[in-house]
């Protein structure tokens, strides 16, 4: 099941520079290995943003939630979902 996920980070102003470069290498590190194994199948940045939008490949909206809540920076970021389902003039087979 595919569905459309905008992250936007706001990292409290006064956290320490180190324990910010921290969360976003291990940010990035989960993100790789997610999109590496085909759950996060998109990762876009929202130009002029600190956010971006996204698009997950999860069986349900329970492994969804359970996703994002491993995210280092989940506790940082306001998260907006949309579900997604085929389009009916949709030509690739590999959306669903
Ligand atoms: O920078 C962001 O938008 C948050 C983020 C998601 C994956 C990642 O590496 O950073």
């Amino acid at each position: 099941m595919l569905f459309h996920v905008r992250m936007t980070v706001k990292l409290p102003t006064d956290m320490p520079v180190e324990q910010a470069t921290r969360l976003k290498a291990d940010e990035k590190e989960l993100a790789q290995r997610l999109q590496r194994e085909g759950t996060w199948r998109h990762l876009w940045r929202i130009a002029g943003l600190y956010a971006n939008v996204s698009v997950f490949d999860v069986p349900d909206a329970q492994a969804l939630h359970d996703t994002l809540m491993q995210l280092p920076l989940y506790p940082y970021m306001e998260i907006e979902v949309m579900a997604l389902c085929r389009h009916p003039s949709s030509i690739r087979d590999d959306d669903r």
